[in-house]
């Protein structure tokens, strides 16, 4: 069977500025991808390019085999796209608004009823389905756009940061729909600047930072690349700035940078152990009042390719 999706060397520039910088990846079917990167990464852009919103300048994407340049309404029966904005009528119900949107995708009048049912208990809203829109909160209306773009029953869905902007309530209900979904067989493109949502959803993940893919492989081949460093956060009474200065030069220590007014995030060999030489370092600069190590994880992957934290 054709992958679910490869897109190949895709460029997009604005002005003199390329926003998206030769990307490629792919995605096979039934797997689910995440795009983890910070905001203005270039996650929207990409997607935009690959559900034939946006004409890239250069390069090509396939989904189910299918061109999109070529085929783009053959391509979109295959995907289910849920934006980062919401795009519902707010004074109709969700069964109504479903109803709406199955009949401008030509889905037969009496096949929706029942689809219409299938959706709204897939994203868990099956009891509220004649409420209007406008009385639900925020992360109900996300659950309400995801279960519009299944209508249709695609074969990959594609979520822009689908938790943004909802309670931890629903966000949690938005992870137990996907990982569901996904586990039903469904392919799936997950962007997100959360770690953990991503790390949880994901069996592969592509790391994005101004434009390009800097990596892409499972949590487990990613964090290899970081050759046993561990991720240590300190936190700091002082001059912050000056003392990641001094932190760099240590022995071990091969990123320092500063994520808050009173915290650096390391990457490091050693641990623990390099501990009383840390705040040996900073001393005089800063005093070290916290310290966490944390197992190598994907933000510390994060760091390790691009220099930088994914919430920068
Ligand atoms: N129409 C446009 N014109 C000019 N610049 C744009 C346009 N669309 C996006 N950009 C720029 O391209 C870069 C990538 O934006 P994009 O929205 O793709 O990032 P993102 O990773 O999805 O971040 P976010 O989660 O904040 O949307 C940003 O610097 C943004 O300002």
């Amino acid at each position: 069977m054709s992958p679910a999706l490869v897109c190949e060397d895709l460029v997009k520039r604005y002005g003199g500025k390329t926003v998206v910088d030769h990307v490629g990846f792919h995605i096979d079917e039934g797997e689910a991808y995440g795009l983890l990167g910070p905001n203005g990464a270039g996650k929207t852009t990409t997607i935009s390019m690959l559900v034939g919103l946006l004409r890239p300048d250069s390069g090509s994407v396939t989904v189910g085999g299918i061109d999109v340049a070529a085929d783009p309404v053959a391509a979109k029966r295959l995907i289910g796209y849920v934006p980062q904005d919401i795009a519902l009528y707010p004074e109709l119900t969700a069964r109504e608004n479903l109803r709406y949107f199955g009949r401008l995708y030509g889905i037969p009048r009496r096949a929706l009823a029942g689809r219409i049912g299938d959706v709204l208990a897939m994203v868990g809203l099956a009891d509220r389905a004649d409420d209007r829109i406008e009385t639900y909160s925020g992360g109900m209306k996300r659950r309400t756009n995801i279960a519009v773009a299944l209508l249709h029953e695609p074969r990959l869905l594609i979520l822009d940061e689908p938790t943004v902007g909802v309670d931890p309530q629903s966000r949690v209900a938005i992870l137990d729909n996907v990982e569901r979904l996904v586990a039903d067989g469904m392919s799936l493109l997950y962007t997100s600047h959360y770690m953990e949502e991503v790390e949880r959803v994901c069996t592969r993940v592509g790391i994005i930072d101004r434009g390009k893919i800097m990596a892409d492989g499972s949590k487990r081949e990613l964090v290899a690349e970081l050759g046993g460093s561990d991720r240590i956060e300190l936190v700091l009474d002082g001059d912050v700035a000056t003392a990641a200065e001094k932190l760099r030069a240590v022995e071990g220590v091969s990123e320092a940078v500063v994520t808050g007014t009173h915290s650096v995030r390391l990457l490091a060999t050693g641990g623990r152990h390099l501990l009383p030489t840390l705040i040996a370092a900073a001393a005089g600069t800063a005093a070290v009042t916290g310290v966490e190590v944390v197992e190598p994880d994907l933000e510390a992957a994060f760091l390790h390719l691009t220099g930088s934290t994914l919430r920068d």
